[in-house]
């Protein structure tokens, strides 16, 4: 089973209690045509169940927000530009007859294919074999190409939702219906769930329509994990979002992020961190005038490390050149791919 790769070595606590969840009760927006009976936890029916879920669709169509917003932290890092996820990522979520194990997956991609999305299409197709339920995420309209490379994939022999997020720019929810028929023809979805991932809306009554399929079993994990990462792999993500959010479309696929110490002293966390990038010329791009755009980068993943951690950080960060680097397995390999 998938979980058992995932006992620790270092598990993660959660700082805060995940913030309030907005459902969409009150529009009557609700989850559709699902197919299973639901065996919910009663006083007189303790019924615990437990399992692992997988988040995919193509890229940018907000699996990473959906998994924050589920957990209530920033645990995966999110961007405008397709790619943004590079890893298997998990996400506890534990609530009281239920412990939700989401692997978050980068998106499915065949534009630009080198080792680097060699490497991220088999980490998806290899959870697609792995996990209990699977979540199948797109935008509120027709499938497009890219989507029809996904939902080939996806498994016959476990529960498929298709999740349709970004429902807060449908404006008439109305409009949502015929498609959701199109989407029923196309393949047997356990059921159709539309959210918006980014407004918190209808995460509940997706919880509950997952929450179906899982098995009953008890807890893998204590309520208070959120993670199976470490705080390395954490910082060198958060900082790598700095740099797709902050540089223009070229740079960040050419772009990652290594962290070459981390020291703990007391509540201080000192992180010396290399942005590698593919060719010299691209060096200037990320440092920018007078260093001004290293130093935006730097400060902005230090800010979010330290709500992250909830402690202070020290954080050096250099642009180094590795040539090749998203083309060579090697490099992959000692790059944490
Ligand atoms: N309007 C709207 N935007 C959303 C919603 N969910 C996500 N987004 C935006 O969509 C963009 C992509 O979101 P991500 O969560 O990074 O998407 P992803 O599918 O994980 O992308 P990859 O990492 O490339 O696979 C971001 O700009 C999000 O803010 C939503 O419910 N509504």
């Amino acid at each position: 089973m998938l979980h058992r790769r995932y006992e620790p070595p270092y598990l993660w606590r959660r700082q805060q209690p995940p913030h309030r969840r907005t459902t969409g009760r009150a529009t009557g927006l609700q989850p559709i045509a699902c197919r299973q009976e639901s065996t919910l936890m009663t006083e007189t029916n303790p019924v615990f169940r437990c399992g692992t879920v997988a988040i995919v669709g193509r890229p940018n169509v907000g699996k990473s927000t959906l998994l924050n917003h589920i957990l209530g932290l920033k645990l995966s890092i999110t961007s405008r530009k397709a790619q943004t996820t590079r890893h298997r990522l998990l996400g506890i979520h534990t609530t009281a007859d239920t412990q939700f194990l989401f692997v978050d997956t980068p998106g499915f991609q065949q534009k630009h294919i080198n080792a680097l999305n060699r490497t991220l299409n088999k980490t998806v197709t290899q959870v697609l074999t792995e996990v209990d339920v699977v979540l199948f995420v797109i935008e509120p309209m027709h499938l497009g190409e890219a989507d029809r490379l996904v939902l080939n994939m996806l498994p016959k022999d476990r529960p498929v939702l298709l999740v349709v997020n970004k429902a807060d720019l449908m404006g008439d929810k109305n409009n949502l219906l015929p498609l959701i028929q199109d989407f029923d023809l196309e393949f047997p979805f356990a059921a159709i769930v539309p959210v918006s991932a980014k407004k918190s809306l209808y995460l509940d009554e997706l919880l509950t329509t997952v929450r179906q399929h899982l098995p009953e079993q008890p807890a893998i994990y204590a309520e208070d994990e959120f993670t199976d990462k470490n705080e390395r792999f954490l910082a060198a993500e958060l900082l790598r979002e700095k740099v797709f959010r902050l540089l223009g479309e070229e740079i960040p696929y050419a772009v990652t992020v290594e962290i070459e110490q981390f020291q703990q002293e007391g509540k201080l966390r000192r992180i010396h961190a290399a942005i590698i990038v593919d060719k010299e010329s691209q060096k200037p791009m990320l440092i920018g005038k007078n260093g001004e755009k290293l130093k935006q980068i730097s400060t902005e993943a230090r800010q979010d490390m330290e709500k992250l951690f909830g402690g202070k950080i020290w954080l050096e960060v250099w642009v180094k050149v590795k040539s090749g680097w998203a083309d060579d397995e090697r490099a992959l390999k000692s790059l944490g791919y």
